[in-house]
């Protein structure tokens, strides 16, 4: 493979070019246009579209495939998988369910906002939503952990799953194990732009829901786009990518397979080493033809064209403040800080999804059994926008009370308001107009 790794040297630059900052997920264009069609034909044909779609994009064999997991396929699952998978897979529900009853809100609150005046919150759970669980360039049940339990933990009432299916109409077994294990009993074959119409528009098999959570190629982040207005498309994570932000104490071996984790997801990946250690940029450029080569073929080229291309390499920084400086403004969705102190780095950090700190930390562990989520914020959306959580599973209500005394103080201040706004109704319904009882 000689390829020439990416290795950008900033160290003469004023300032950061912007296209360093850019991922693949950034010209959606011709995705839009690709998902129009797929999505007015779910919507008008409904499970026809689905089978038809899956044939043309899964490459289903099997026409007549049954769109809803049947029970045979979770026993056939639970029954060809290794169970020491399956007690790995048990293990991380453990902690990720552990970390999101953590991040649970109580029921409601409330405070007495003036004498005689009361306000609060309910946290209430959203009434459906859908994990999309990707399955084009891998299997993923542990993104079915990481969409499905907070949703169980955020008291779902429906919670469904919806995945592509393998060429024979079945189902990933990891993650019908996984969601069996989680409690989630509906899994539905569809994946890509018409899984996400389906549940947005929903078919004679597959539910309309509320929201959708969770990853997706492309496809996935375009359809949500379009469909942003019939069901709610959550956090923006699309293709998957990483920063190891490094100081010169890092062994340039290790912070090099921690750049390789994130690359190898697939050519629409992205994935830098920000240093300011020449030492550890050459170190790592060096080192990494020798991993590809201990690496699964297809893998291994994927890891490559990231980190050979437009989209990834190595950022080579004048000082360790402009290295912090290129991750803020980068806003990675996972970020490993791999320095003598990463604690202390930590605080300097404001825009990232995960942030993952020191050798014993590599993107892996998050990714599948620390406990915090790895559905994360791409394409810099992690600048506004936070790591899936319980609270994405659902919303607040407020709530007032006001008695007779907290009225009388209450209402003149709101006719004076209503008064200048020019709202005579909002204003006569404070007035003297009000049938309260006597002395109320
Ligand atoms: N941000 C996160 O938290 C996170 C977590 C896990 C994975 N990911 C990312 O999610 C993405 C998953 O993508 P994926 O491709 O593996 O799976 P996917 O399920 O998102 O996409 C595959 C689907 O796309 C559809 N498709 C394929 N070719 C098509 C075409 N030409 N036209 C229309 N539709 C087509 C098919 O229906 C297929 O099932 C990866 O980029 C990965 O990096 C992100
Ligand atoms: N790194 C992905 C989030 O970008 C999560 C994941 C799942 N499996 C492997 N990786
Ligand atoms: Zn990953």
């Amino acid at each position: 493979m000689n390829k020439t790794v990416n290795f950008v040297d900033l160290r003469d630059a004023e300032n950061i070019p912007a296209h360093l900052l850019d991922r693949t997920e950034a010209d959606l264009g011709p995705y839009l246009e690709r998902v129009k069609p797929i999505i007015e034909a779910v919507r008008t044909e409904g499970d026809a579209a689905l089978r038809r779609f899956a044939q043309a994009y899964d490459g289903v064999t099997i026409p007549d495939m049954s769109i809803r997991a049947t029970e045979e396929e979770f026993e056939t699952a639970f029954r060809e998988m290794d169970p020491e998978l399956i007690r790995s897979i048990e293990y991380a529900i453990g902690n990720i369910r552990k970390f999101h009853e953590a991040q649970k809100p109580e029921d409601s609150w409330m405070i007495e906002v003036q004498p005689g005046v009361w306000a609060g919150d309910r946290n209430v759970a959203i009434e459906s939503v859908a994990c999309y669980v990707p399955r084009g360039k891998g299997a993923f049940p542990s993104v079915v952990n990481m969409t499905a339990i907070p949703g169980m933990v955020a008291g779902v009432p429906r919670l469904v799953i919806i995945t592509p299916p393998a060429p024979d109409g079945r189902v990933d077994a990891g993650t019908l194990v996984a969601a069996r294990l989680i409690g989630v009993t509906e899994v539905y074959k569809c994946g890509g732009a018409q899984g996400v119409a389906a549940v947005a528009y929903g078919t004679e098999t597959v539910p309309a829901c509320m929201k959708i959570v969770g990853p997706g190629s492309p496809y996935v982040v375009a359809a949500k786009k379009l469909l942003s207005h019939v069901i709610d498309p959550g956090v923006p994570a699309g293709p998957s990518e990483a920063i190891i932000l490094a100081d010169d104490s890092v062994d340039p071996e290790l912070a090099a397979l921690d750049l390789i984790i994130e690359s190898e997801h697939g050519p629409d990946s992205s994935a830098w080493l920000v240093t300011d250690s020449p030492r550890v940029a050459r170190g790592v450029q060096a080192a990494l033809p020798g991993h590809w080569q201990q690496m699964d073929a297809k893998r291994a080229e994927f890891s490559s064209t990231v980190l050979c291309g437009a989209y990834g390499g190595i950022v080579l920084t004048r000082d360790f403040d402009t290295a912090v400086e290129f991750t803020n403004a980068y806003a990675p969705e996972h970020l490993e800080i791999l320095t003598c102190d990463p604690m202390a780095d930590l605080g300097r950090i404001r825009n990232a999804g995960e942030v993952l700190l020191g050798n014993h930390t590599p993107v892996s562990l998050g990714n599948y059994v620390i406990g915090p989520n790895a559905v994360l914020p791409t394409n810099r959306a992690a600048r506004t926008h936070s790591p899936l959580s319980v609270h994405d599973y659902m919303k607040r209500m407020s709530f007032a009370r006001v008695s007779a005394r907290g009225y009388r103080e209450m209402a003149a201040h709101t006719h004076r308001f209503a008064s200048y706004e020019g709202f005579s109704g909002h204003a006569r319904a404070v007035s003297s107009a009000r049938p309260l009882a006597k002395g109320q």
